[in-house]
């Protein structure tokens, strides 16, 4: 990879974490999971250690959390608030962890240190950062983390949460003080708010963290008055000099026995072991659905303060510290039902309808099943017990079944079946029908996902494949973007590709309407009109596609713009595409028995057929070149048999021949015999494959009038023997379109390549050619000027 393209994905990366920052933080509105956020922070420093000369000053790995609310006075935090270094712990399915990460941590320190220290361990709660300032045992000021740098004064707010205190309770206080921790909602006050707000038609908050942040940002301090807002501390940022402790678990016992919530004893552990501390965060994984608050790991420290100081800070983070995260969270519910989802591209996902159960901090009532081979393995059927799971998490998925808890006996026949229980306790099967559409639903073997094989016919994927349909690669349909795709779609204006084509200029301005109560549009400037009026210029200008193009546009399953080139290469025409019998179609270059089926499929429905006599109905005419197919011409040739192996013989295909005794060698070289051919024949299968090679012959004669005419044509047609069978490499700016160019190339039975190598023919240099120039040079490769290769395609 480029510097540049690395750079482009770390800059995509920053783009996105700003945004969930943005959600997360100031907004308390987060829209993915942590995991899913950990994930992408993870693979930017990935990427920043790899290539720390493309660092962005700027990136989220070098800062903390998000900006201060304007709405707040500033405060400028003294000592820096910082943020925690993560360690995951994988579960296998057997549920043992793999602590590796804790390790590495714990090798680091030792490397820093010279030994093994002693550590604290603690909850690692899941609120929101507190600074609390206290002068003379007063306190004065209380801010949120913000940037680490600054935060919002919340002092008042801060002053009606019970459990703080408003004086410390000693006669010495110390002159100052500034103590760090969080605050929190406990998951009764979570729950009994919810209900308050469902109450008064509130909003309701997605977990204890979010309404926690939300209460403790209130403009008015009466609100968070009525929000039972908690707090624990959990470290010293400033202390004068004679109250300083040796360890983080003395300044714990100082700050409590001034009257300062700290963290739970029971929670709490000291050890040198580190397999007794990855033992006690496991216990601690049990207990945590148990806990009145929310906790999303421990956080494992350096005990001895003078330690923790020889081992310092990193940008964000001290190195004496280490948040190790819990694995999403897990609860037991009820599946009611299971249904299944179709997927923009077709994808069947079964979904189980649950009993609600509150897991990760909200309600859940629906979870993935991901695919029928999941639901399968893990059995799930209608009437289970399973564990949902849910990592802070968009999306809930189903675990596992508790097995114990299937209530009623496997076996049919069973004294505790009555008729209705017994009909649930089935497998589970994936409907064969879209629910959507009422298509087809298929998978190919060695996939896990099934999928809807409506297409433009089901609702559910028709705005992604009128958005692929008119896209550049495609159809190229100039002004029609995705927006307005999926607004044709939502009104219901448009079924089928063909229907693009009856678009006229006051159903286009219906759409206009649309676009314009929305402010992000850029066409704004336009008239209606003018705007319609471009879109319908951009679909008559697409009239004609290059055959290759038109097959693309069709999103046939696992036809991209390489196989639909072969196709359109080898049979000239769309008329002969669409009727080509699978075997003779595994017979190309590039397609195989997967892709041959596939396009088989496609071309079976009648659906598919229809939408392709209306697409010719209203003007589409792909361009077309039956003379200069390759499989014309081979057709054209005497022994057309003989030939067929020249096309290609799959590794497959040869396998069964050479187990019938015939060399593939010979069957690729020379003229085969009549009794090898004979022998071939014998085979029942083969002679299938016959009849259909044959049955498309006769296709060939009505298309051409008559097999002799078609090899007459083909005859007559003088085979370009400058550019058939030659490798060209196209370099540089040329005055005709690249892809132009390369299709005429095509068509005349040149090959066309990305890279220069001792096999290329020609290099085609244009305008600033570059370093493919430089390279055919080098190696002595003929290299021509685009006048020269035009006047070789006979254009010139
Ligand atoms: N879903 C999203 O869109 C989104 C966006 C941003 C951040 N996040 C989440 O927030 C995390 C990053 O947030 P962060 O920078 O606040 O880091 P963090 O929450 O992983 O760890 C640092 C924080 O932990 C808290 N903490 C709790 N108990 C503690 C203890 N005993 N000792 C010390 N600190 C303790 C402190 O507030 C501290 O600031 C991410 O890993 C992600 O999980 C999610
Ligand atoms: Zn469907």
């Amino acid at each position: 990879m480029t510097d540049e393209s690395i750079q482009q994905q770390m800059d995509e990366l920053i783009h996105l974490l700003e945004r969930y920052n943005r959600e997360y933080y100031e907004l308390d509105e987060p829209s993915v999971s942590d995991a899913e956020y950990d994930q992408a922070f993870r693979h930017l420093q990935q990427l920043e250690a790899q290539h720390p000369h493309l660092m962005r000053p700027v990136s989220p790995t070098q800062r903390v959390g998000g900006k201060a609310l304007s709405q707040f006075d500033s405060v400028v935090h003294q000592v820096p608030m910082l943020s925690l270094n993560n360690a995951f712990s994988p579960v296998n399915v057997d549920g043992v962890y793999d602590h590796a990460e804790m390790l590495a941590f714990a090798e680091r320190v030792r490397s820093g240190l010279g030994h093994d220290p002693e550590y604290f361990i603690e909850p690692k709660f899941d609120g929101l950062a507190l600074s609390l300032v206290y002068e003379n045992g007063v306190l004065l000021q209380a801010a949120t983390r913000g940037d680490g740098t600054e935060g919002e004064n919340v002092t008042n707010n801060v002053k009606t949460i019970r459990c703080i205190p408003l004086h410390l309770n000693t006669p010495n206080p110390p002159a100052r003080l500034e103590v760090r921790g969080e605050v929190l909602m406990f998951k009764a006050d979570f729950d009994a708010l919810n209900e308050r707000q469902a109450a008064e038609g509130g909003k309701a908050f997605a977990n204890p963290r979010n309404a926690a942040a939300g209460s403790l940002r209130q403009l008015d301090a009466k609100v968070t008055a009525k929000r039972s807002l908690r707090f624990f501390a959990y470290s010293i940022a400033q202390l004068d000099e004679t109250y300083a402790q040796a360890t983080h678990g003395l300044e714990l016992d100082l700050l409590a026995s001034w009257g300062i919530p700290t963290p739970p004893r029971d929670c709490c552990l000291q050890s040198h072991d580190m397999a007794e501390i990855n033992r006690f965060y496991e216990q601690m994984a049990i207990k945590r659905p148990e806990l009145p608050f929310d906790i999303d790991g421990m956080v494992i420290k350096v005990n001895a303060i003078a330690e923790q100081n020889i081992l310092g800070f990193v940008s964000r983070a001290p190195r004496f510290a280490i948040a190790h995260k819990f694995p999403a969270e897990e609860a037991p519910t009820l599946v009611e039902a299971i249904d299944v989802q179709i997927g923009r591209t077709g994808a069947v996902t079964p979904v189980a309808r649950l009993v609600p159960v509150r897991v990760g901090g909200v309600t859940v009532t629906n979870a993935t099943l991901h695919n029928e081979g999941e639901v399968q393995r893990k059995d799930v059927r209608v009437g289970d017990t399973v564990m949902v799971r849910r990592a802070g998490d968009v999306i809930p998925e189903v675990v596992r079944v508790v097995f114990d808890k299937r209530p009623v006996n496997e076996n049919p026949g069973a004294d505790l079946f009555t008729p209705a229980t017994e009909a649930k306790y089935e497998r589970y099967l994936l409907p064969t029908l879209c629910p959507v559409c009422g298509s087809d639903i298929v998978k190919e073997d060695g996939e896990a996902v099934a999928r809807c094989s409506g297409g433009m016919a089901c609702q559910a994927q028709r705005a992604q494949a009128l958005i692929h349909f008119a896209s550049r690669t495609a159809m190229d349909v100039e002004g029609l973007g995705t927006r307005q795709i999926e607004q044709l779609v939502d009104l219901d204006l448009v079924h089928e590709f063909a229907d693009l084509y009856r678009l006229d200029i006051p159903t286009l301005q219906r759409l206009k309407q649309v676009d314009e109560d929305d402010t992000s549009t850029s066409s704004k400037r336009e008239t209606p009109t003018k705007w319609a009026e471009n879109i319908l210029a951009g679909l008559d200008a697409s009239k004609t596609p290059l055959l290759a193009r038109f097959i693309y546009a069709l999103g046939i399953r696992h036809v991209g713009e390489r196989t639909a080139k072969t196709l359109a290469q080898y049979f000239g025409s769309l008329d002969l595409i669409r009727r080509v019998p699978a075997p003779l179609l595994a017979c190309l270059p590039d397609i195989g028995e997967v892709v041959a089926a596939s396009i088989d499929q496609y071309f079976a429905q009648a659906y598919q057929q229809q939408q392709l006599d209306d697409l010719l109905a209203v003007g589409i005419a792909p361009q077309e070149n039956l003379a200069h197919a390759q499989l014309a011409q081979v057709l054209a040739s005497q022994n057309w048999l003989t030939h067929l192996p020249d096309i290609r013989i799959s590794a497959k295909k040869a396998e069964a021949l050479s187990a019938e005794a015939i060399s593939v060698e010979a069957l690729m070289t020379e003229p085969v015999s009549d009794a090898a051919w004979l022998l071939w024949r014998e085979q029942e299968r083969h002679q299938q494959l016959l009849a259909r090679i044959q049955a498309f012959l006769a296709l060939c004669h009505t298309q051409t009038s008559s097999q002799t005419d078609l090899q007459a044509a083909v005859a007559d047609m003088p085979v370009n023997e400058a550019i058939a069978g030659k490798t060209f490499v196209l370099t540089g700016t040329l005055s005709n379109k690249r892809e132009e160019v390369q299709a005429w190339l095509e068509a005349a039975g040149g090959k066309v390549s990305g890279s220069v190598s001792k096999k290329t023919d020609y290099v085609v240099a244009g305008e600033a050619a570059g370093s493919k120039l430089a390279k055919a040079e080098a190696l002595g490769v003929a290299v021509l000027n685009e006048q020269q290769i035009l006047e070789m395609l006979g254009k010139g």
